[in-house]
């Protein structure tokens, strides 16, 4: 049982070594991140209700969560086929398709909470 508690407590750690890899190391998560904060002020500013903070939340860390999972992907690409090849490159597209999904979801929910206080 402690060694399970141990174990899972490493986990812990070395998921919280990646957090902090990912917000200080790649550019796209860095910037992602800046527009997650955009819409935090722009969230105080409108006074959204509990359910669009909610929804924006959960926007912003399916982009950052999806985005994540893609630059792995590109690091284990990279790591074991550096030079050029079709595969790779279909690879990476479909892994970027992934965060175009996330993304569109993202813009679809921007626009439900705030096309309101646009219109
Ligand atoms: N080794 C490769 N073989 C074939 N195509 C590649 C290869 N590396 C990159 N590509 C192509 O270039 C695109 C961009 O790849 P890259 O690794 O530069 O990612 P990126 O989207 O620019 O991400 P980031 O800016 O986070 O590095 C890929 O989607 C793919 O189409």
């Amino acid at each position: 049982m402690s060694g399970f508690i141990i174990g899972r407590i490493k986990s812990i750690k070395y998921a919280i070594k990646g957090f902090f890899l990912l917000l200080t190391t790649e550019n796209a998560i860095i910037s992602q991140v800046f527009i997650g904060l955009i819409f935090t002020g722009l969230g105080i500013y409108f006074d959204l209700s509990r359910v669009d903070w909610a929804l924006q939340f959960l926007a912003i860390g399916l982009v950052l969560s999806i985005e994540s999972l893609n630059t792995a992907v590109e690091k284990i690409c990279d790591f074991i086929h550096p030079e050029y090849h079709t595969k790779i490159g279909f690879i990476k597209d479909v892994a970027s398709g992934a965060v175009t999904f996330a993304a569109l979801t993202a813009f679809a929910i921007a626009i439900l909470i705030y096309g309101p206080y646009l219109a």
